[in-house]
């Protein structure tokens, strides 16, 4: 555990609602991947957009962007859901991967048709939306990843998604306290920030638990690695959307 949150959140108040510690005793794989992508996932929630984001001070336009990447980002990720749905024989994740697609489709509606009302995103803007190379090579990985490779893989790379958004929102939400109530972006902090949101992280951790028991060693340390990259996208995610970057090259237009 970093020493300094990124956030200002006391030690004990804030070991009571880590990754780890919540929901989650007994869980190594889990454990083992939280770990290895730790400092990034750390430094991630101190940067900018996030802080800003927290103390709602980040501008529209970032936030616009954002949103707008995000709105593109959500149809691949649920794509992704679908595949693994296709691929997978186990009833249990079967129902748990349609819960998923739906739960991700309502977040979908939910948040982006708020923030379309309330920040003036037409959907002309949404249709003509271009990915940014950062969301694509996301994406494409996690993409890649589903059609390519088995069922445990494919949770893995969808795991950042829903971890680390469970685990910012709970955060944020608890750094911040009562002035939530005047943040232009309370709608993003109480739909991450909750149980229910949590929850759909728990299920992927128990299910890529339940199947990570049987595999080798060598396929664990791969997929550890695929895991810190997809926690790496997520960072980059909110970076690009903060510098409002579009390409690989910040001059590139
Ligand atoms: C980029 C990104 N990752 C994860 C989530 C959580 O669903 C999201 N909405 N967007």
């Amino acid at each position: 555990m970093t020493a300094t949150d990124p956030l200002g959140i006391a030690p004990a108040e804030r070991n009571a609602i880590m990754p780890l510690t919540r929901f989650l005793p007994d869980h190594p794989f889990a454990e083992r991947l939280y770990r290895a992508a730790e400092p990034v996932w750390e430094e991630g929630l101190g940067q900018p957009f996030l802080r800003e984001l927290a103390d709602g001070t980040l501008s529209r336009e970032r936030f616009v962007f954002y949103m707008l990447q995000d709105y593109l980002y959500l149809n691949d990720y649920v794509n992704v859901h679908a595949i693994a749905f296709a691929k997978c024989d186990d009833p249990k994740i079967r129902q748990d991967l349609a819960q998923a697609i739906a739960g991700a489709s309502n977040e979908t509606d939910q948040v982006h048709d708020f923030f379309r009302d309330r920040f003036g995103i037409t959907d002309e803007q949404m249709a003509s939306a271009r990915q940014s190379a950062f969301a694509r090579s996301y994406t494409s990985n996690m993409i890649a990843i589903a059609y390519t490779k088995p069922l445990i893989d494919i949770l893995v790379a969808l795991l950042p998604c829903a971890w680390v958004y469970a685990d910012y929102g709970t955060r944020i939400a608890a750094s911040i306290g009562e002035s939530i109530e005047t943040n232009p972006y309370r709608a993003w902090i109480d739909m991450y920030g909750t149980d229910d949101f949590w929850e759909s992280a728990v299920w992927l951790i128990d299910d890529i638990e339940r199947l990570a028991a049987g595999e080798p060693e060598e396929h664990l340390q791969q997929l550890t690695e695929q895991f810190v990259v997809g926690v790496e996208h997520e960072y980059m995610f909110w970076a690009s959307a903060y510098e409002m970057q579009r390409r690989w090259r910040p001059e590139w237009h």
